[in-house]
């Protein structure tokens, strides 16, 4: 039977930037014909109570099982906006995002699996793994962050998004929950373009500048946040005429990364992931 490897890996200075690879040892000499799940962490850009470890039930449902020996994860860590636990965080935005775009820069320069990934992001990380699917972050705020000579997300977009409990549009999460303010303040700071700027439900565009499968999954138990977020989000996608998968789900917000629904929906994901490839080999006559 083969075994797993899982192992810690920094991809910058800061003690939050870093990442853990699950890896399946069988097969590991040749990397060439796997996928990779990549994990962001939600928690409003500040709460230290999630991490890199809440992919733990996706990534052992998926990655360590006795059949595996093609699929690889990676759960990313980064700097966070302080809290009431850790005042000392300083992260504001475009720190967080430009830690993610750091983290899949490392892993496809170390791992190089080209558009052979798929992200994954819960509620603030959902905002983030749609964030790095725009060049509009490697853009001149990244600048000084992100080395220009590092072109933007090299090996290019991953081949589909799997949001769960995501955040797509600051102004209006506010606009429906005022006290959420405190947070996205924060993050992003007082009420400003920055805060239509970050939201993925407002930037134009979408069509011409992400070709991959986007996938909404929200729970109806989410004490946090009602259906807004996730319909307004699909609405303005569906207005550009982009296809969206629309997912309900149960479970409250921290729960559903630890449950069925997420493992079922990113295998999915990955099944279909497969059948491309295989039409694609079909179609250049391998
Ligand atoms: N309040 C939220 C609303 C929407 C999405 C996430 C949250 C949070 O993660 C709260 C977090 N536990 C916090 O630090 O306040």
């Amino acid at each position: 039977m083969p075994g797993f490897i899982l192992f810690r890996e920094p991809y910058g200075p800061h003690p939050l930037q870093t990442m853990d690879i699950h890896l399946p040892s069988y097969k590991m000499r040749s990397l060439d014909d796997k996928k990779w799940i990549i994990f962001i962490h939600g928690g409003a850009w500040r709460d230290p109570s999630n991490s890199k470890a809440d992919a733990t039930r996706l990534l052992h449902a998926l990655v360590h099982t006795p059949q595996n020996t093609t699929l690889c994860g990676a759960t990313l860590n980064y700097r966070l906006s302080p809290s009431d636990r850790e005042p000392g965080n300083n992260a504001r935005h475009p720190d967080h995002i430009a830690d993610v775009l750091t983290a899949i820069t490392f892993l496809q320069q170390k791992y190089q699996f080209g558009r052979n990934y798929i992200l994954v992001g819960h509620s603030a990380g959902a905002t983030l793994a749609l964030q790095s699917l725009r060049s509009i972050y490697n853009g001149r705020n990244l600048d000084s962050i992100i080395p220009s000579a590092v072109p933007f997300l090299p090996g290019g977009l991953p081949r589909a998004v799997v949001c769960t409990e995501g955040i797509y549009s600051l102004p209006d999460l506010v606009d429906e929950y005022p006290h959420y303010s405190s947070f996205i303040e924060n993050a992003f700071g007082p009420p400003s373009q920055v805060w239509f700027d970050a939201s993925p439900a407002c930037l134009p565009g979408w069509k011409s500048e992400y070709d991959g499968r986007i996938v909404i999954l929200q729970s109806t138990e989410d004490e946090l946040l009602s259906l807004r977020q996730a319909t307004g989000f699909v609405k303005a996608l569906e207005a550009e005429g982009v296809s969206v998968d629309v997912e309900i789900v149960g479970g409250k917000h921290d729960d559903v990364f630890k449950g069925d629904e997420l493992v079922v929906a990113v295998k999915k994901v990955l099944g279909e992931m497969n059948m491309d490839m295989k039409e694609l080999a079909a179609a250049l006559d391998f």
